[in-house]
């Protein structure tokens, strides 16, 4: 017999879907938290996502547990018996797997409750534009402001029963980067009468490659990497635009800085030298996910302690996350959930072991019980 929460994630699985439009999510989550017993329930919606209130027995303080909702735009390509049925978008970042264990830890709470109060943010728009910046500022969340936030992400590198993480800074700084250039289009044979924005938007890549390798210290640790590149109308028309789309990361707040300073005078000069126009939109920013030090030294020290998990103190990971956002207001951290997959995040064929599921709902529910006692 599957675990309830295992359905659950093969549910949400079929369903992903963009960023603040988790419309069918965010009602397959309502319906499940109605059919729990709703004496210690309150909940609200805010846009997509929705907040769980759980009323503690005794309670001095108040918990949270957060867990993003949005699918990415990929194609599924995993022989799942319960695949996307939203061609073009699949979860494969693991957010199906956060809401149902999620689901799990207010389904144990409801029905054996702990001391203290818990939070459980369902939010939307992790991958993009970001949702914990605009749920942290909403109204709904001001009255039920945690005191310590618990996060995790799933991680295909690890085997089902670790738990990665380390105190201080987990995930990077990150920044969208979208670049649009604007030239002179015309006809494939009177190259000297056009500005071909092929040939600029690749020189570009070529150069926003050398600015990691040359402008940020080694010692420090930074990421360019262009996603998408969309140019051209037909194979004889020299191309009048281009738009490269990207993403930014660093350990540090400085390199960020000197990253976009650099990518702006590369931006300059493609203009010079092409005579066109290229413009930048730095998109959404997330902050590093920093995990408190000595809540994150606490509960590795609690996991040691357990049998069913094994502690593997990891290196940061230039991965970006907007639960870095809540950790910049609310002590507490994230860990990696080893779910033991060959292949990686925003991969087609992600199929990330369901077990790992139940490993989660127990580890988090034992680790707030224990905090709360
Ligand atoms: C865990 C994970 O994969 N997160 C995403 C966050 C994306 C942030 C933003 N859209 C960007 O691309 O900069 C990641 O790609 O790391």
């Amino acid at each position: 017999m599957l675990s309830p929460f295992v359905e659950l994630r093969r549910q949400l699985h079929q369903i992903p879907e963009p960023g603040f439009q988790e419309f069918k999510t965010q009602q397959l989550l309502l319906e499940q938290l109605s059919k729990l017993p709703q004496d210690r329930l309150t909940i609200r919606t805010w846009r997509t996502g929705i907040l769980v209130y759980i009323k503690g027995l005794n309670p001095s303080k108040r918990f949270g547990y957060r867990a993003d909702m949005d699918g990415l735009p990929i194609t599924e390509e995993t022989s799942l018996p319960f695949p996307s049925q939203h061609p073009g978008y699949m979860h494969a970042c693991g957010h199906d797997f956060h809401m149902s264990i999620g689901m799990g830890v207010v389904t144990h709470f409801v029905t054996n409750p702990m001391q203290d109060d818990l939070v459980v943010l369902f939010q939307p728009a992790e991958e993009g534009p970001g949702g914990a910046l605009p749920m942290l500022a909403a109204e709904e969340l001001q009255d039920w402001m945690p005191d310590q936030m618990v996060a995790l992400h799933i991680a295909p590198e690890y085997p089902v029963g670790t738990i990665a993480v380390r105190p201080e800074i987990l995930f990077a700084n990150t920044s969208e980067l979208f670049i649009d250039l604007l030239g002179k289009g015309g006809h494939a044979a009177y190259p000297h009468q056009a500005n071909d924005m092929i040939i600029a938007a690749t020189l570009m890549v070529g150069q926003l490659q050398t600015i990691v390798s040359r402008n940020v210290n080694p010692l420090d640790s930074a990421v360019i990497t262009i996603g998408k590149m969309e140019a051209g109308t037909k194979q004889n028309i020299i191309a009048e635009k281009a738009r490269l789309e990207g993403t930014i990361r660093t350990l540090s707040a400085a390199s960020m800085d000197k990253i976009k300073g650099r990518i702006e005078a590369v931006a300059a000069g493609i203009e010079a030298s092409f005579e066109c126009q290229v413009s930048i939109d730095w998109g959404s920013n997330y902050r590093q996910v920093y995990n408190a030090p000595a809540l994150t030294l606490e509960f590795m020290d609690w996991l040691r302690g357990r049998d069913n998990v094994t502690l593997f103190e990891c290196t940061e990971a230039m991965t970006g996350e907007d639960f870095g956002y809540f950790l910049e207001k609310i002590p507490g951290f994230m860990f990696w959930l080893g779910v033991d997959t060959p292949h990686g995040l925003h991969n087609a064929k992600l199929d990330p072991d369901e077990r790992a599921i139940d490993v989660a709902i127990e580890t988090i529910t034992a680790y707030l019980r224990y905090k709360s006692s």
